[in-house]
C-alpha cells in the first residue's frame, strides 16, 4: 500500500519565473523511511511543503503528481487540505520553539490538537495528550503537561513537537531537519524515538537533513538532491557504498569526519 506517491514533481516559482524543483519522485509505504539530503537551498524543504499543501506564495506545484494515500492533491481545496494534514501527513521542523505557543501550557496545546482534529472531549483529550508525551518518551508527563515552553530543553521541545505531530495518528511524518538545532546527543536520541515510532506504528518517514549521516541512520531510500534536482536516488547502502555520483561522493567524504562510518557498519550490520 502506497501511502505517498510523488511523481516527477516539479515546482515553480512564480517571481522568477524559474522552476526550483525539478523532477523529484519517490514512493512511501508503512513503516518505511526515504531521506532527502542536499545542500542548503536545494529544494528538501519546498519539496516537503508541497506534499504538505503549505508552499509559499508564488510557488506552486507546475508539474508531475503528489498523491497523499492514494489520493491525487492536486486540486484540493483548504478545507480538504485542513483535514488531510496532520490527521494523514504531518510534519516537524527544525527550531521547536517557534512552533508552539510561548503562552500556553505545552500539554494544552498538544491536547487542543487532539480536540480539534480527533474530537475528542477536554477530559479524554488531556489523557491523551499525558499518552502522548508519554509515547515521546518524556519522563514525567504529568509535570510536562503542565510545563510552558521556555521551562523545556531543545530536546524536551522537539519531543513535545513530535507528539503534537503524532496526535491525530498521522500514516506519514516528515520530519524536515527535525534534529539540526541538537546537539549530537540529543540528536541521537530523537533520532532514535523517530525509528521506534516508525517500528511500533507502521509510521512512515520523510527524513530531511543536509547531513547524509541523519538520514542514513533512519532510511530505507535516499535522494540526493541538489539545485532542485535529483542527482542520485537508490537503496541507502548503495548510496553509502557504491555512490555514483561526484556530489554524493562529496557529501559522503565531507560527513565521513563527523561518524558516518559509523552509520555505514550499522547499516552494514543491519
Ligand atoms: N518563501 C520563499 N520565498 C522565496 N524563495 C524561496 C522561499 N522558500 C524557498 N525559496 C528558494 O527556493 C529554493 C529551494 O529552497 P528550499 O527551502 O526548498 O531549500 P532546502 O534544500 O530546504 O534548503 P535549507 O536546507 O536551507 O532549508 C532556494 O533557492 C530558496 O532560496
Amino acid at each position: 500500500m502506497t501511502l505517498l506517491s510523488l511523481r516527477d514533481v516539479t515546482i515553480h516559482n512564480g517571481v522568477s519565473g524559474r522552476d526550483v524543483v525539478g523532477g523529484v519522485s519517490f514512493e512511501l509505504t508503512p513503516g518505511k523511511a526515504v531521506g532527502i539530503v542536499g545542500e542548503s537551498g536545494s529544494g528538501k524543504t519546498l519539496t516537503c511543503r508541497a506534499v504538505l499543501g503549505i508552499l509559499p506564495e508564488h510557488f506552486t506545484v507546475a508539474g508531475g503528481s503528489i498523491e497523499v494515500d492514494g489520493r491525487d492533491v492536486a486540486g484540493l481545496g483548504r478545507k480538504e487540505w485542513t483535514a488531510l494534514r496532520g490527521s494523514t501527513v504531518s510534519a516537524v521542523f527544525q527550531d521547536p520553539a517557534s512552533y508552539l505557543n510561548p503562552s500556553l501550557k505545552v500539554g494544552n496545546q498538544i491536547a487542543e490538537v487532539v480536540r480539534v482534529k480527533k474530537g475528542l472531549a477536554r477530559r479524554a483529550a488531556k489523557r491523551r495528550a499525558v499518552e502522548l508525551l508519554d509515547a515521546v518518551r518524556l519522563r514525567d508527563p504529568d509535570v510536562i503537561y503542565q510545563q510552558y515552553p521556555h521551562e523545556l530543553s531543545g530536546g524536551m521541545l522537539q519531543r513535545v513537537l513530535i507528539a503534537t505531530a503524532i496526535a491525530a495518528d498521522p500514516r506519514v511524518l516528515i520530519a524536515d531537519e527535525a534534529t539540526t538545532a541538537l546537539d549530537v546527543t540529543v540528536q541521537a536520541e530523537i533520532l532514535d524515538l523517530l525509528a521506534e515510532l516508525q517500528e511500533r506504528t507502521g509510521l512512515a518517514l520523510v527524513v530531511v537533513s543536509h547531513d547524509l549521516a541523519v538520514v542514513a541512520q533512519l532510511c530505507d531510500e535516499v535522494l540526493v538532491l541538489r539545485a532542485g534536482e535529483t542527482v542520485e536516488q537508490g537503496p541507502v547502502e548503495r548510496i553509502l557504498y557504491e555512490p555514483r555520483h561526484e556530489y554524493t561522493k562529496l557529501l559522503i567524504a565531507e560527513h565521513a569526519r563527523y561518524g558516518l562510518d559509523q552509520v555505514r557498519e550499522l547499516a552494514h550490520v543491519a
